[in-house]
C-alpha cells in the first residue's frame, strides 16, 4: 500500500489522498446518492402526472428561433445591376421574345435557371424551396412560422394583396438569377467576356405576354437548348421546359396534394406536365388558351373597371366583372396551361380534368409559372401607371395562407409574408412593394422617367390600346 507524506490538513482534493478501498468506497457512494435522487424526481414526476390528468404537461426545449431578435431573414431586394446611378432608370424585363434576341443573356439565363433547378431541395435558395413558398407542400420557408396551420402556401389569392404579393416573390427569383449571371460571365474567354458581363448586368426575367400571343412559347416546349457555356458549346436541359422533382420529395408532395383531393396524375411522372395524356399536348394548350379571349379582357381591365383597384386585383367580387379582374384573366392562363378544358353551354368554358401542374396548388413548380407571374406583374405595373391613385384598400378575403386564416381583412400594412426587405427584419408590405423601382427592374413602357403621371397614364394607354384593343389603333 502506497503511504502517504504530510497530507495536507485541508486537502483541494480528497480522493488523491486515500487509499484505494477508501476512494472506491466514496465514489461508489456518491453514485448512489445519485442514481436515488434521480430514481426519486423520475418516479415522484411520473406520480404526479398520474395524479393529475387534468394538467398539461408542458417541456419546451431551449432552442435558436428564427424569430428571435438576432435573425437576419433573406433579403429580397431584386437585381440590382445596371441600374444607373443619375436618373435612376433600371432594365426593363422583356418579353420573351424579345429577350430571346440577346445570345448572351439567354445563354446565362438558361444556365443560371438550371443551376438553380438543380439545387439541393434543401438549400432555401434552391427552385425547389422558393417555389414550395407559392402553394404546396404547405412547409415553412426561411424559418417563417406562424399559429397558423392551414394546408396552403404563403400566396394571396382572392384578396386585394394578390398582384402585390407576387411582386417581392419574383424580385427573390430574380435576384437569384442576377446573382448567378453576374458570377458566371466572368469566367468566359476574354473575348467574349465583356460582352457576357454588360449581359449579366442588364439582365432581368423575361414575361410571355399570353394577352398578345395566347398560344405556348415555342422555348417553353423543348427540352434541349444549345447554349454557349464558358467552356463552349452545350447541349443543355431546358429549364424551362419542365422541372424535375428531387429525390424523395414527390412523396411528401403528393401527400399535400392529397389534402385538397388533387387528381393525383400529375405526380406520376416524377416531372412537371402540362397536359400530357393527351397526343399533342403543347398544341392543345395553346388552342385553349386561344379560346380564352385574353387580349380583349386584358384591355378591359384599363378601359372598364373606371381604376377600381378591388376590382381590378382580385375576384372576391362575384358581379358581372369578375371576368375581368386581373387575377381572373391570370387563373383562366393557369387552368388552360393545366387541365382540360371543355366548352360548355352558357360558360365559354368549364375546368374538367386536371393534367398539369399550372392548374394545382402546385403551379409554381412549373417554371413557365414565372414567366406567367412577370406578365402579371407587368400587366399591374402598367396599370398603377394608368391609375397611380388607385391602390390596396382594406378588404376581407375569404382564403387564408399559410399564415393567415381565412376571413381576416387584408391592407396596405399586411406583411407580406415570407418576404423581407433591405434589413432582413421588416415584412414587405403592400406599400412598400407599391414601386417596382425598389426591386431594381421596369418594363419598356415605364421606362421614359421623364414624364409627369398624367404623361405616363397617357403614354401607358395608348401603348395598351395599340397592343390589346381590336382596333390595335
Ligand atoms: N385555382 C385557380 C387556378 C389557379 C390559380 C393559381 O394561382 C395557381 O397557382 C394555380 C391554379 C382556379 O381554379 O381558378
Amino acid at each position: 500500500m502506497k503511504t502517504l507524506r504530510n497530507p495536507p490538513l485541508y486537502p483541494r482534493n480528497p480522493l488523491r489522498h486515500m487509499d484505494h478501498a477508501a476512494r472506491f468506497n466514496y465514489v461508489t457512494r456518491a453514485l448512489m446518492f445519485l442514481a436515488f435522487a434521480i430514481g426519486v424526481l423520475l418516479i415522484g414526476g411520473v406520480a404526479l402526472k398520474y395524479a393529475t390528468p387534468g394538467l398539461v404537461w408542458k417541456f419546451t426545449p431551449p432552442r435558436l428561433s428564427s424569430t428571435a431578435a438576432h435573425y437576419r431573414h433573406v433579403r429580397v431586394v431584386g437585381a440590382k445591376t445596371g441600374i444607373n446611378s443619375e436618373t435612376g432608370s433600371a432594365p426593363p424585363r422583356l418579353e420573351l421574345s424579345e429577350f430571346m434576341n440577346s445570345a448572351e443573356g439567354v445563354d446565362l439565363y438558361l444556365q443560371c435557371h438550371l443551376e438553380l433547378l438543380n439545387k439541393n431541395a434543401s438549400d432555401k435558395l434552391s427552385f425547389y424551396q422558393i417555389a414550395a413558398i407559392h402553394g404546396g407542400p404547405y412547409q415553412a420557408w426561411d424559418g417563417v412560422t406562424g399559429n397558423v396551420t392551414f394546408p396552403s402556401g404563403y400566396a394571396t389569392h382572392r384578396s386585394v394583396l394578390f398582384p402585390v404579393w407576387h411582386r417581392p416573390y419574383l424580385a427573390l427569383f430574380e435576384q437569384i438569377i442576377s446573382g448567378c449571371a453576374v458570377k458566371l460571365a466572368k469566367e468566359y474567354d476574354e473575348d467574349v467576356r465583356k460582352a457576357y458581363e454588360d449581359a449579366a448586368s442588364v439582365l432581368r426575367i423575361p414575361y410571355w405576354d399570353w394577352a398578345a400571343k395566347p398560344w405556348l412559347p415555342a422555348i417553353v416546349a423543348q427540352p434541349f437548348r444549345t447554349v454557349r457555356t464558358p467552356k463552349g458549346l452545350a447541349n443543355i436541359t431546358n429549364p424551362l421546359h419542365q422541372f424535375t422533382f428531387p429525390e424523395g420529395t414527390v412523396d411528401g408532395l403528393r401527400a399535400a396534394a392529397a389534402i385538397h383531393k388533387e387528381d393525383p396524375i400529375i405526380w406520376t411522372t416524377g416531372a412537371t406536365m402540362r397536359c400530357p395524356q393527351l397526343a399533342d399536348h403543347n398544341g392543345t394548350v395553346s388552342d385553349q388558351l386561344g379560346t380564352l379571349n385574353t387580349t380583349l379582357r386584358t384591355y378591359q381591365l384599363f378601359t372598364e373597371l373606371d381604376g377600381d383597384y378591388e376590382h381590378f386585383a382580385s375576384i372576391g367580387y362575384w358581379d358581372v366583372h369578375h371576368r375581368i379582374s386581373l387575377e381572373n384573366v391570370h387563373n383562366s392562363v393557369h387552368l388552360a396551361v393545366g387541365t382540360e378544358m371543355t366548352i360548355e353551354e352558357g360558360a365559354e368554358w368549364a375546368r374538367s380534368r386536371l393534367c398539369g401542374h399550372m392548374g394545382s396548388d402546385f403551379a409554381s413548380f412549373d417554371p413557365l409559372f414565372f414567366l406567367h407571374h412577370a406578365n402579371i406583374d407587368r400587366i399591374f405595373a402598367l396599370w398603377q401607371a394608368v391609375f397611380p391613385d388607385s391602390y390596396v384598400t382594406p378588404r376581407i378575403s375569404d382564403l387564408g395562407t399559410y399564415l393567415r386564416p381565412a376571413n381576416l381583412t387584408d391592407n396596405i400594412d399586411t406583411p407580406l409574408q415570407p418576404f423581407f426587405g433591405e434589413d432582413g427584419k421588416t415584412p414587405y408590405t403592400a406599400a412598400t412593394a407599391r414601386n417596382i423601382s425598389t426591386f431594381g427592374y421596369t418594363y419598356l413602357e415605364l421606362m421614359d422617367l421623364t414624364m409627369s403621371p398624367p404623361e405616363l397614364s397617357e403614354h401607358v394607354l395608348r401603348i395598351i390600346s395599340s397592343l390589346y384593343s381590336e382596333k390595335k389603333s
